[in-house]
C-alpha cells in the first residue's frame, strides 16, 4: 500500500475505480489513536486520489451495535447497487480484496480466539464490546464475509507472531484450538500470507517463496 502512494503507481492507479471499506473498526473517534481509518488515512487514503464518496468507513458516533448495524446497511445498498458483487454461493458481498493483518494471539479483523462472534452467519458485520485487545468496542466483518472475498491477503510481520503463523499455516493436529486465522478459507477466492522472516520462522518447512 505504501508503494501506491509513489510514483508512478500514484499517477498510474484508476483510483476512481476504488472502494474501500473497513474489515473492522474500533469504536472510537476518527481521530484517536485507535481508529483504524486514521492509520488508512495518514498511511494512504490522504496521498492518493481516491473518490472521497467511495471511502466507506464506520460511524464513530454512536454505540458498537449501531455502528455495526450502520455499515451492514450501506454495504447491503452497494451489493443492491451493484457497486459491490455478491457471491454466487452465499448470499454475501464478494470483495475483490480483504486485507489482513493477524496478532500474535491469531486474530484477524476482531475475531478473536474462543470468542462466540467466530459462530456468527447471519450478519455480514457484527460487534463485540469485550475485546480481549484494547479498546473493548469494536465492529468487524464476520468470516463468512471474509471467506466470500475474491482475494484474501494475510500481512504478518515479527517473531511474535511465529507461532500464531506456525499454528494457522502448518498441520499441528486436532488437539489444538483452531485459530481465526485458520478459519480463513475463502470459498472460491485465493488466499495469499505475507510474512517476513520472523513471522515465517516458525513454519514446518518452505513453503513460502522469498
Ligand atoms: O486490533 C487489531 O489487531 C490486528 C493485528 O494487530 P497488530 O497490532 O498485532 O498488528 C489487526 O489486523 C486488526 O485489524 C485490528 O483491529
Amino acid at each position: 500500500m505504501g508503494k501506491l502512494c509513489e510514483a508512478p503507481y500514484s499517477k498510474t492507479v484508476d483510483w476512481a475505480k476504488w472502494y474501500i471499506f473497513w474489515v473492522d473498526e474500533r469504536v472510537v473517534a476518527k481521530n484517536h489513536a485507535d481508529s483504524n481509518y486514521k492509520l488508512a488515512k495518514d498511511g494512504l487514503l490522504s496521498k492518493v486520489p481516491i473518490v472521497p464518496s467511495h471511502v466507506h468507513s464506520i460511524n464513530d458516533t454512536v454505540s458498537a451495535e449501531k455502528a455495526a448495524e450502520d455499515y451492514e446497511f450501506v454495504i447491503r445498498q452497494l451489493v443492491r447497487t451493484r457497486v459491490i458483487s455478491v457471491s454466487d454461493i452465499s448470499d454475501c458481498p464478494k470483495f475483490d480484496l480483504i486485507l489482513l493483518g493477524m496478532g500474535p494471539d491469531g486474530h484477524v479483523a476482531s475475531l478473536f480466539p474462543n470468542h462466540s462472534i467466530l459462530d456468527e452467519n447471519e450478519e455480514w458485520v457484527t460487534f463485540l464490546t469485550d475485546s480481549p485487545k484494547p479498546p473493548p468496542e469494536r465492529i468487524t466483518f464476520t468470516l463468512p464475509v471474509i471467506n466470500s472475498a475474491s482475494n484474501v491477503s494475510i500481512v504478518v510481520t515479527g517473531s511474535s507472531k511465529a507461532e500464531a503463523v506456525h499454528s494457522a499455516i502448518d498441520d499441528i493436529g486436532p488437539d489444538f484450538p483452531t485459530l481465526p486465522a485458520k478459519m480463513v478459507q475463502p470459498t472460491k477466492g485465493n488466499l495469499v500470507w505475507f510474512l517476513d522472516k520472523a513471522a515465517a520462522s516458525k513454519l514446518d518447512s518452505a513453503k513460502f517463496s522469498e
